[in-house]
């Protein structure tokens, strides 16, 4: 008896089983028809690689190793594909090539419709979703989508519009009940459709997606691919790297390309992958999953068949289609048909060259689901969802020219871009536990210790080597703060910020000028509120502009400190950064001013002082303490030999000290250690791919 299934997502799918002429069919159709009609309509991409090889450097010597070897392979608008292979056979490396993630070491040609790829155009058409699914943890599914329709609809589409493009996208991929959610407490497949949803917003017609079922149970692994296979029937290009599905799963895919070792073992329909290992002697035994069957035979279980496989199919050239006769198996002892396969070209920008002479299109496009499609895909999928606008026809390439003609980078304005980052990032700052109470906690807790410490010292003339310890200690501990926060804050950004910025949500300029922007309040408030502790109950001088003077040299160190963050924060990861970061900070503690006097440090090592931020600080601070005709101090002993404010300068080598000369330093050095922080980010952010 024939069974065929045909697969609609939906949560509440209802299974329907009719019998008709003696077959049985078991449709599970949803309760509710949902089709995506609000997104931006896009031109359908099918995209070709021919001959991609590559290649990467080992080691300090010039080992070179090959990770692709000129594989080529053609992925479909309208279809589902899988690249499937043992672990280590070039999976990631292949799927990182087509996306565009990686392009040094790369050779061989991709097309898109037929016309060499331009990498900015096609960044445009595509997303990639990466495995783990990066999103920020503290927005709620609403507030993630708002975002992502901000970011990546143009400015000029009304708020009714964007909401109700959002409203679609959760419904359609079962979200609307968790809207209210943080994304933080969604489940793992729920967090993987989220991160499907954000990037559906400006309806990409080509999707790329890195395992998207690793860590789903078996129901969520079949609503994930079902959802995939959705997106595909509305003329997508749907690509995911896969490792072994289950019979049920596997199915579900239109399109199979197999690796093996770095070189194509199968390219074709997923129905015909057991009729074509049989032509070439390979038995796929009877209920044994298909997809466990190729791995085996990939990874040598039943003998050393890859390259038997690799020339049949001819890296990736050929492509088994369903309804198409299988290509005539070459005979790979035979010298001319050797010589024949390998001759055998096929012209590099030419994709309709392609050896699949089955779907090939003509020219009529129809538009589902916001992605104009090839009537006849639609006709060999039979499905259910595609349902023609007849009245919408395009022409695929004129169209695909149209979105390449644009010449704007991003979907928004960098002003625009920036604003929405940084109301973004203000958001997570409010309900970030850490990042703020704590952080309050910290400044209001220390600074009534040291309150309590130093009490009432500030104007007694025997306890000036306290107080001078005490606006140390001042240094110190904002420096810690603000920096040790920001290094541990800071890299957990960056997978979303690799993410975003590679499917094109925002320029990394106005990324970085909002998280710099965004935390400057925080930080200011925070050590206003210590300074103003700590100035009052150590009982400094109660004059306004020494206040002033005291306070915009403690907030000037915070800022300072939280750039030095940002730099280690964005050169190097978390561990690195919590150990390399207090033992950089070392020698700028010991140059400042506080330990040695200046005229005592050898003078070969003293322009390690010009350097160190907290010299200035420390100086500034004393300055404000005592500079500017302080009155003397009061001495309640027999002899106090700082009564003089000017005898305490005098000791630390200050009294040709310019307080102006401070401030500007801190400027300058801040100013460096931004721009710093900007430079490494970028180098980052290339290094990574
Ligand atoms: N930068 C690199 N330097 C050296 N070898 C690399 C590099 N990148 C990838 N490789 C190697 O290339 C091969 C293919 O890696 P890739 O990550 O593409 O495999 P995969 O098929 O995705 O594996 P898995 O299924 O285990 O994730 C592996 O042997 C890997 O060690």
């Amino acid at each position: 008896m024939k069974v065929d299934k045909e697969l609609c997502v939906s949560e509440e799918a209802k299974p329907m089983i009719s019998d008709r002429k003696g077959s049985l069919k078991v449709t599970i159709t949803p309760a509710q028809h949902k089709t995506l009609t609000h997104l931006p309509k896009r031109p359908p991409v099918d995209l070709a690689f021919t001959d991609l090889t590559y290649k990467v450097q080992e080691g300090r010597k010039s080992n070179v190793k090959t990770i692709l070897k000129s594989v080529s392979g053609r992925l479909r608008s309208g279809e589902l594909t899988a690249i499937m292979g043992p672990s280590g056979a070039g999976k990631s490396t292949l799927l990182n090539i087509l996306t565009g993630y990686k392009t040094s070491g790369m050779e061989g040609s991709i097309t898109v419709n037929g016309m060499e790829r331009n990498l900015s155009s096609f960044r445009k058409l595509s997303c990639y979703i990466m495995q783990d699914n990066q999103l920020h943890g503290n927005l709620t599914v609403e507030e993630a989508m708002a975002v992502a329709t901000a970011l990546k609809l143009p400015s000029a589409t009304t708020r009714a519009d964007k909401e109700e493009v959002i409203q679609e996208i959760l419904e359609t991929l079962g979200l609307s009940e968790h809207h209210k959610t943080m994304t933080s407490n969604l489940s793992g497949g729920q967090k993987k459709r989220l991160s499907i949803a954000l990037e559906l917003v400006n309806n990409p017609p080509i999707m790329f997606f890195d395992e998207p079922t690793s860590g789903l149970d078996s129901s969520s692994c079949f609503q994930c691919i079902s959802l995939l296979k959705t997106l595909a029937r509305g003329g997508r290009t749907i690509i995911c790297t896969i490792h072994q599905p289950s019979a049920r799963l596997f199915e579900m895919f239109d399109h199979l390309y197999t690796l093996a070792d770095g070189q194509c073992v199968y390219q074709g329909s997923t129905g015909r992958l057991v009729e074509w290992l049989g032509s070439l002697g390979l038995q796929c035994p009877s209920y044994h999953n298909p997809a466990s069957f190729i791995i085996e035979v990939s990874c040598g279980e039943y003998g050393d068949n890859t390259g038997k496989l690799v020339r049949a199919i001819e890296n990736g050239k050929n492509d088994i289609r369903t309804g198409m006769p299988l290509p005539k198996p070459l005979d790979y002892n035979n010298k001319q048909d050797m010589e024949a396969s390998l001759k055998n070209g096929w012209d590099k920008n030419d994709a309709t060259q392609f050896k699949d002479k089955e779907v090939n299109g003509n020219g009529n496009a129809n538009i589902q689901n916001g992605i104009m499609q090839y009537s006849d895909v639609a006709r060999e999928k039979g499905d259910l969802l595609v349902q023609v606008d007849t009245e919408k026809q395009d022409n695929v390439e004129v169209a695909l020219l149209g979105t390449e003609a644009s010449p704007r980078r991003y979907a928004t304005s960098e002003l625009v871009q920036f604003w929405v980052v940084l109301k973004r990032t203000l958001l997570f700052s409010r309900r970030d536990w850490t990042l703020m109470y704590l952080r309050l906690f910290a400044h209001i807790l220390v600074g009534f210790l040291i309150g309590a410490l130093y009490y009432d010292i500030g104007d007694d003339g025997s306890k000036v080597l306290s107080n001078l310890g005490f606006l140390f200690f001042n240094m110190l501990f904002l420096m810690y703060t603000s920096m040790t926060i920001t290094i541990l804050s800071f890299p957990l950004e960056m997978p979303v910020l690799v993410k975003e910025h590679f499917n094109r949500w925002y320029s990394l300029r106005s990324y970085y000028l909002a998280i710099t922007v965004s935390d400057i309040p925080f930080q200011a408030i925070f050590c206003i509120i210590y300074v103003v502790i700590v100035y009052l109950l150590t009982s400094q001088p109660l004059e306004w502009f020494r206040f002033s003077m005291f306070l915009s040299s403690c907030l000037l160190i915070a800022f300072v400190a939280q750039s030095v963050g940002l730099v280690v924060g964005a050169a190097m990861n978390v561990q690195n950064g919590v150990f390399l970061a207090p033992v950089m900070s070392v020698p700028f503690l010991l140059f400042s001013g506080f330990f040695v006097s200046f005229n005592a440090i050898p003078v070969y090592l003293r322009w390690i002082t010009y350097v160190s931020y907290i010299r200035y600080g420390f100086e500034g601070t004393a300055l404000a303490t005592y500079a500017f005709n302080r009155t003397k101090l009061q001495c309640h002993q027999v002899y106090c030999h700082f009564k003089n404010p000017e005898t305490i300068l005098e000791e630390l080598d200050m009294m040709n000290a310019d307080f102006t000369l401070d401030i500007a330093a801190l400027c300058l050095i801040f100013l460096v250690l931004r721009v710093s922080a900007f430079l490494f980010l970028r180098w980052k952010l290339r290094s990574t791919r």
